[in-house]
């Protein structure tokens, strides 16, 4: 283990991470790098969010919504922190597009390299973020203090700590967003959501429905075709990409329908063009929603409709910045180093070393962006999606953070192009080679690769 240099800083604080999975870790490092005192406060016995997959889902409350098959979509090279690169290593799992467990390990690895546990308290899961009561409250400084209620698991004593800021880096794929159909509460069968799927077994023989065609809903009827009667996968939009109608046109199961019009009590699911099939099961693979359920900010941050906001650049709400800052709220971009972009300058904003832009210039700002995704005909629910590699390097330059590597840019957008023509195969055969070899002769696999590991 080599930890990271730690600087002296003139404005050393009291930081909690809430979470400790891939944005929680970067800012827990991050933050011990400039200097501050970092306590991460996990739920789960151990890190890695998501990727620290839980085959209970019997239980009330499961964080991680990984099936027991899952595979990355996007291949490993890009995957990895800027200075630690996702390697193949030897007796673990070489595929370019590994299953779920060896981004955990990398992440475990990660974790050892940079001696990061030690500031992790783990199975303390937070109940209640607010702000201490000063008398009055002070907005938009330094002053503000932070009250952080946790309770360990199967203690029942809740703990009560002062923080002089708070990361919230709870992720945002654990709670499902559920869509209403006429007749959801009445039919009788088994409803789920994705949330909750962990393998295929269960509904052998069954007649399933799922309900959106997202990642997840096509990876899972790729599976359930394999065990289930029939699989009919209900999509938004009739303009399904050419993969999945090949996957379709392979199974004589797998049948495709518009949106569900109703459900009745006799089993029956009727889709809006008339067609109807009786189904064990529906399962909703319709997406999650952002929810911060432990943190009262008096009504400054709301999600309202699954924009959380006011976020100046998606991270600090103008009020409260910097004593609260969210990590990882963008969704459709290379995740690793943007979390680790985000960490940097929320460190780099607690130490004073930087200074945001004035109350008015930050909600400008928030509200020019809002107003451009209207234009754009962008739906609210997609606030936080990014999809856009500019946008990554404009923030990186605020703080003096490299852009992304053309060949990590690259690398993305042939996997994207990839599996959309090849939905069955893009995660075990390609022909971005070039780029490939881009990439690994790249300093990230070169410089980083012998250091990662020593
Ligand atoms: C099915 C699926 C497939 C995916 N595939 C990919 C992929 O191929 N590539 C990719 O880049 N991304 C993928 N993602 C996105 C994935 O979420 C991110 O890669 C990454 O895990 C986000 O990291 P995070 O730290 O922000 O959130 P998370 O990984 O969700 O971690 C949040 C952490 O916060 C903890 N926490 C939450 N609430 C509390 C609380 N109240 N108190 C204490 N701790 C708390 C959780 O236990 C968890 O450890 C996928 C997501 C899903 C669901």
């Amino acid at each position: 283990m080599v930890s990271d240099d730690h600087q002296q800083c003139a404005q050393s604080k009291n930081v909690c991470v809430i979470g400790a999975g891939p944005s929680g870790l970067a800012a827990a490092r991050e933050l011990r790098k400039e200097g501050h005192r970092v306590v991460v406060l996990e739920q789960n016995h151990d890190v890695g969010g998501q990727w620290l997959y839980d085959p209970n889902t019997d239980q009330t409350e499961v964080h991680s919504s990984v099936y027991a098959s899952l595979r990355l979509t996007s291949p490993r090279e890009i995957m990895g922190y800027t200075d630690f690169p996702f390697l193949v290593k030897k007796g673990r799992d070489v595929r370019r597009f590994p299953g779920h467990k060896e981004l955990w390990l990398y992440l475990k690895d990660f974790c050892q390299r940079f001696g990061l546990r030690e500031m992790i308290r783990f199975n303390t899961r937070v109940e209640y973020v607010g702000m201490l009561d000063c008398g009055e409250l002070i907005i938009g400084n330094d002053l503000i203090k932070w009250v952080v209620k946790s309770k360990e698991k199967k203690a029942d004593k809740v703990v009560e700590e002062v923080f002089d800021a708070v990361v919230v880096a709870t992720g945002h794929y654990s709670y499902p967003r559920l869509t209403s159909i006429k007749g959801m509460d009445k039919w009788k069968r088994k409803q789920m959501h994705s949330h909750i799927y962990r393998v295929p077994e269960p509904f052998r023989n069954e007649v399933v429905v799922v309900v959106g065609n997202s990642l997840s809903g096509q990876d899972i009827s790729m599976e359930l075709v394999e065990v289930a009667k029939e699989v009919h996968l209900s999509a938004k939009s009739p303009n399904i990409s050419e993969g999945l109608s090949k996957v379709i046109s392979k199974h004589n199961n797998l049948h495709l329908h518009p949106q569900i019009d109703c459900l009745r009590e006799d089993g029956r699911v009727t889709f809006v063009d008339g067609c109807w099939v009786t189904a064990d099961t529906i399962l909703y693979c319709t997406g999650y929603s952002y929810s911060f359920p432990f943190l009262d900010t008096k009504g400054i941050v709301v999600v309202d409709d699954d924009r959380v906001g006011p976020l100046y650049e998606h991270t600090f709400p103008p009020s409260l910045a910097p004593s609260l800052s969210f990590v990882g709220i963008p969704r459709k971009l290379i995740g690793f180093p943007f979390f680790e972009s985000q960490a940097k300058w929320i460190a780099q904003l607690l130490s004073g070393k930087r200074t945001l832009p004035s109350w008015d210039q930050m909600m400008q700002s928030v509200k020019e962006f809002y107003h451009s995704r209207d234009v754009a005909g962008i739906p609210k629910h997609n606030t936080h999606d990014i999809a856009n590699f500019e946008y990554c390097d404009r923030y990186a330059d605020q703080i003096g953070f490299p852009h992304l590597e053309e060949w990590r840019k690259g690398l993305c957008i042939s996997a994207l192009v990839n599996s959309d023509a090849n939905l069955e195969t893009y995660r075990d055969s390609w022909d971005d080679h070039e780029l490939l070899q881009e990439a690994l002769q790249s300093p990230h696999f070169t410089q980083l690769n012998a250091q990662a590991f020593d």
